[in-house]
């Protein structure tokens, strides 16, 4: 499976093409919009969030509410397009009259992608990069992690993604086994923490830091249970599944490291610490007795629930702006801004959910047959099968 985004943060739409996604699959716009309505929230999220409210329409790939094996297009209108059809349009600058809209930004923020992308691309105006760089894309990545959780419910395969820290503020819950418990905990938390506690602590450091014109970042998990073992390989770097997995969190706008289970904490430890023994019983075949290695051992899964984490540092656009330098006059600057979030890490969970269960949905349709959801989760049943008696 793979799939493409197209689309401007204020342009008209955001749209995915996802191929490769099986037959037979039952899919509704609804599926969809649940999880996007889950990224829309979250405390700390700037002006933005009010006006979007993100809905899909699938304009592809899908009849009577079943996947036809054929790509399937996603579309998300921007609501906020139309304060930006002109500055946004696809028509050529000369047509237009307005001294507004022509108006270039030239002043790249520290930590955003403005400045090497200029450089990159040769865009004097740096709208031509902020536009594709910024997490707005995320909408539609969130809209293909939802087709892929999809697959991974009719696998048996329940997957969920919460706040571990924000500001310092850490969780007292950290790893969860039962992702039932992890959604019921975190759902209705405006942070997506299952710490209550910590969850009201997280919202005082996001309202500080906003109160200071500064922004924060923190740490998100993702824990995918029900896996079949073997899933993924240790013959070649490209098809190890816990690279895939990190590959895709440090894909998301803002992310900065990845981990898998306890990841930089085994480096403080000694492998007999770190290393999960073991077992077997008739009933749940082989198992381990913990899961500090987060369910993958040499690229594969285990069996055991999947853990990944990814650090999201602070947001780049401050009110209270960090020194740069314009392209143009190359004179020294310190501009003021309209809008942004400061906090965004309990959308970024939303959003780590997504890329993780698209590579896991991913993996399972490589392994157990790609063309008919039918097969491919008898394929799998049958692998959990196979693995309890080897
Ligand atoms: C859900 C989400 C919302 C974000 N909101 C903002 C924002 O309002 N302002 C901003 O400057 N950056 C925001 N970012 C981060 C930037 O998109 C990101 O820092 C930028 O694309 C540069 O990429 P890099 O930080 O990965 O190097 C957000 C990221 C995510 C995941
Ligand atoms: C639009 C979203 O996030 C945006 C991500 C973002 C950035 O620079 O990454 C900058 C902000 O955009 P704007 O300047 O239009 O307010 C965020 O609102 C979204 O998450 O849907």
């Amino acid at each position: 499976m793979r799939y493409l985004t197209s689309g401007e943060s204020h342009g008209p739409q955001l749209t995915a093409i996802l191929e490769g996604v099986p037959a037979g699959l039952s899919l509704t716009a609804e599926d969809i919009n649940a999880d996007l309505a889950r990224r829309q929230k979250g405390h700390g999220r700037g002006r933005r969030m009010q006006i979007e409210k993100d809905r899909v329409e699938i304009a592809g790939g899908v009849r009577h509410g079943k996947t036809l094996g054929s790509p399937i297009a996603l579309i998300v209108e921007n609501k906020d397009w139309k304060h930006w059809t002109k500055i946004m349009g696809a028509e050529p600058l000369e047509d237009m009259e307005d001294s507004e809209v022509k108006r270039q930004i030239s002043r790249p923020r520290p930590g955003h992608a403005d400045l090497n992308g200029a450089i990159k691309y040769g865009h004097r105006d740096m709208r031509n990069v902020l536009e594709r760089s910024s997490a707005r894309e995320t909408t539609v990545r969130v809209a293909a992690g939802a087709v892929a959780k999809r697959i991974l419910a009719e696998c048996g395969i329940k997957i969920a993604g919460h706040v571990l820290e924000i500001g310092g503020i850490r969780s007292e819950h950290p790893s969860f086994e039962s992702v039932d418990e992890l959604i019921g905990r975190t759902e209705d938390s405006p942070v997506r923490c299952a710490d209550e506690k910590a969850a009201v602590k997280m919202m005082e450091a996001i309202d500080e830091a906003k109160k200071n014109g500064d922004s924060i970042g923190g740490i998100v998990e993702v824990v995918a249970e029900g896996m079949p073992p073997g899933v993924g390989s240790y013959v070649h770097y490209d098809r190890k599944l816990d690279a895939k997995i990190a590959g895709a969190i440090m894909s998301i706008n803002a992310f900065k490291g990845a981990e898998i289970g306890i990841g930089f904490e085994a480096g403080r430890l000694f492998g007999s610490e770190v290393h999960d023994e073991i077992a077997w019983d008739r009933e749940r075949g082989y198992y381990r007795k913990t899961n500090r290695l987060g369910g993958l051992e040499g690229g594969m899964t285990t069996g055991m629930p999947i853990i990944a984490r990814g650090v999201m540092k602070p947001i780049p656009t401050l009110y209270k702006p960090l020194q740069s330098v314009d392209i143009e006059t190359k004179e020294p600057f310190s501009a003021s801004i309209e809008r942004s979030d400061s906090c965004a890490v309990p959308a970024a969970a939303v959003v780590a959910e997504a890329v993780v269960a698209w590579e896991l949905a991913a993996a399972i349709t490589e392994q157990f047959g790609q063309d008919r959801i039918d097969q491919i989760r008898e394929n799998a049943e049958n692998m959990r099968q196979r693995a309890r008696e080897f």
